[in-house]
């Protein structure tokens, strides 16, 4: 495959029947384009991943990166870290991703050691770790698996290890909702989707990515054994939490 990434126009043609959304070849070779253009904050998460590395990672530590798709966060990591400072295995279930995020890790830091694996973050052995990353990836797990897959990553972390949960997610208030979802509408206009576009992946999304509010996942967080987390940045309807395992 070519390292070519392509303008997001997945949905710019009227679709008979709109399919389930799934991470396909055909996903994988517009991703930073679709990323980019689609998640509000996606850009200053990442630029902010490897300064909070840097103040919480403890030195040569394992990272584990969940849903790493093409390996962005890696990537933010190993360009302000050097190599003796953190391991790095990214887990994705897509095989088209993977591929892709190894290519690209051989090609722009061949001398970290960045690994990724395919395989489902639900069945993967996880080993000790300083830090775990889910960059957008809990929301498509089932709901009713992701309380066991939270608690599991709290007994993998080392004492003082750190989580990074991002997410799209909802208001548990109507108006508020509708506010946020109808101006994240604006966002994705001006970044040049047309409607569309935003109505054929909103139903593309149906039942794939399910979000959450802020307080169900500080409360799955601290049911997993997380004593604190924080919203540590919020645009719109997607925001990003870190939960600390005392050390
Ligand atoms: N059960 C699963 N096991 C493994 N991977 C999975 C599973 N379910 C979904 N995925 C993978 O999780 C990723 C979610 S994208 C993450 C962006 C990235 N973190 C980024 O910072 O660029 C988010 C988005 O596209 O909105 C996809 O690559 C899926 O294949
Ligand atoms: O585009 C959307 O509506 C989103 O919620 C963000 C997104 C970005 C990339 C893949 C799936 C969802």
């Amino acid at each position: 495959m070519s390292d070519a990434s392509y303008r997001d126009a997945i949905f710019s043609t009227p679709l008979d029947r709109v399919a389930r959304f799934s991470f396909d070849e055909q996903v994988v070779a517009c991703f930073p384009d679709m990323i980019r253009r689609s998640v509000p904050g996606y850009g200053q998460i990442l630029g902010m991943l490897s300064l909070i590395a840097q103040r919480h990672l403890r030195h040569g530590a394992q990272v584990y990166d969940l849903g790493c798709s093409l390996g962005a966060s890696g990537l933010a990591l190993a360009g302000q870290l050097s190599p003796d400072a953190f391991r790095y295995t990214g887990l994705d279930l897509s095989p088209a991703m993977v591929e892709r995020a190894r290519q690209t890790f051989e090609t722009e830091c061949p001398d970290h050691r960045m690994q990724v694996v395919e395989s489902d973050i639900r069945r993967f052995d996880y080993q000790p770790c300083g830090m775990l990353i889910l960059n957008f990836t809990l929301q498509f797990l089932p709901p009713q698996d992701r309380d066991a897959l939270l608690a599991r990553l709290y007994d993998c972390l080392e004492p003082g290890g750190v989580l990074l949960l991002s997410e799209k997610i909802i208001d548990a208030d109507e108006r508020d909702n509708a506010w946020r979802v109808e101006r994240y509408h604006d966002f994705k206009r001006a970044n040049g989707y047309s409607d569309m576009e935003i109505s054929q992946k909103r139903t593309a999304l149906e039942n794939v990515l399910v979000p959450d509010t802020l307080d169900a996942h500080h409360a799955r967080l601290k049911n997993a054994g997380f004593t604190r987390s924080l919203t540590w940045f919020q645009y719109l309807n997607f925001a990003s939490l870190i939960a600390f395992k005392e050390a």
